[in-house]
């Protein structure tokens, strides 16, 4: 038995003035947890590879009554710059209450290519750089009694085909952090940690990538990101979202409906009827 402060109900005035890393923030999801996180009057600090972005993020930031808003540019393929940027935030509020950690590398929706060293890369981008950052950030947290929120997929929960190489680093990203919470609550440590498994959701590069192969409609971007900041400062241990998503994807991969989708999506790959996703 232990004890675990979570709140309730959820109010915008908790961000208020709170301390928190946004990566993977110059686009997407990232992009609009920054600007909600602003709203809500928030010191953010945002980081991605690309200044302009970053730049332009800020700025909003700021226009939208941000307490402070900031940037950090550069590669998570490197678990140092990774740590710098929680040493930033460091160095600049001399504390942190909740790190966001949401950037992925580029990858593709394709059947695997075989390419190992693609999987070692995004492995690094996508799960080591979470890890390092958290390192990094953990004396703050338990000195805050912050929030570690870690965004992942349906892929990373319930997986279909062609995204092999993602799909891995999601699953990694669960059975490090779920074990993580584990250890928090046999050691009293009061620092939450919240896994996002996230559906199909309309942000630009994800459409660019799959839209020619899944017709499904995706999730607004803007929903999404106010879902993520909400389960976050609630302390809940996972945010499913679309509700329903995780149990819809086990549903359909185990079920005849989920079967004739990918025999139809494999037919028409044998068939040579339009390309691969
Ligand atoms: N969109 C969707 O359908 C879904 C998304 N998700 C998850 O949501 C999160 C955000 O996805 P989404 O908003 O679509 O992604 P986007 O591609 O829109 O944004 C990715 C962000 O990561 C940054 N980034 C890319 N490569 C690197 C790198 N090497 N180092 C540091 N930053 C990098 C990009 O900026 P820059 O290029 O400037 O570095 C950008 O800010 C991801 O964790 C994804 O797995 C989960 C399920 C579905
Ligand atoms: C293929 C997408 C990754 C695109 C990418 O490379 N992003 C970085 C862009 S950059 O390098 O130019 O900066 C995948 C990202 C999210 C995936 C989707 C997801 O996670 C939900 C579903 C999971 C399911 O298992 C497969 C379909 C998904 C819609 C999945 C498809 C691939 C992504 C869009």
């Amino acid at each position: 038995v232990y004890f675990y402060s979570a709140p309730e109900n959820f109010n915008e005035e908790m961000l208020r003035g709170k301390r928190v890393i946004v990566t993977g923030a110059s686009s997407g999801i990232g992009e609009q947890m920054a600007y909600h996180l602003a709203r809500m009057g928030a010191h953010v600090l945002v980081t991605a590879r690309t200044e302009a972005k970053l730049q332009k993020v800020v700025e909003r930031c700021r226009e939208l009554g941000a307490a402070s808003a900031r940037f950090v540019s550069g590669s998570m393929e490197d678990t140092a710059f990774a740590e710098e940027v929680v040493k930033e935030a460091e160095n600049t509020w001399g504390g942190l209450d909740m790190l966001i950690l949401n950037h992925i590398g580029h990858s593709y929706f394709n059947y695997f290519d075989g390419d190992v060293d693609h999987i070692r890369k995004l492995l690094e981008t996508n799960f080591l750089s979470y890890v390092a950052m958290t390192v990094t950030a953990l004396p703050m947290l338990k000195e805050s009694e912050g929030n570690i929120v870690v965004v992942s997929s349906v892929a990373g929960k319930a997986p279909g085909p062609f995204a092999a190489p993602y799909s891995a680093t999601k699953f990694a990203l669960d059975g490090f952090f779920s074990s993580l919470r584990h250890e928090f609550i046999i050691e009293n440590v009061n620092v939450s940690i919240t896994l996002c498994i996230l559906g199909y959701i309309d942000t630009d590069n994800a459409m660019q990538a799959v839209s020619h192969a899944i017709k499904v409609a995706p999730s607004p971007k803007e929903e999404c990101a106010l879902e993520i900041i909400r389960s976050g400062a609630l302390r809940q241990h996972e945010l499913h979202y679309p509700p329903g998503i995780v149990n819809g994807m086990l549903l359909l991969r185990g079920q005849e409906p989920g079967l004739r989708l990918q025999r139809f999506l494999f037919d028409r790959k044998k068939k040579g009827e339009g390309a691969a996703p």
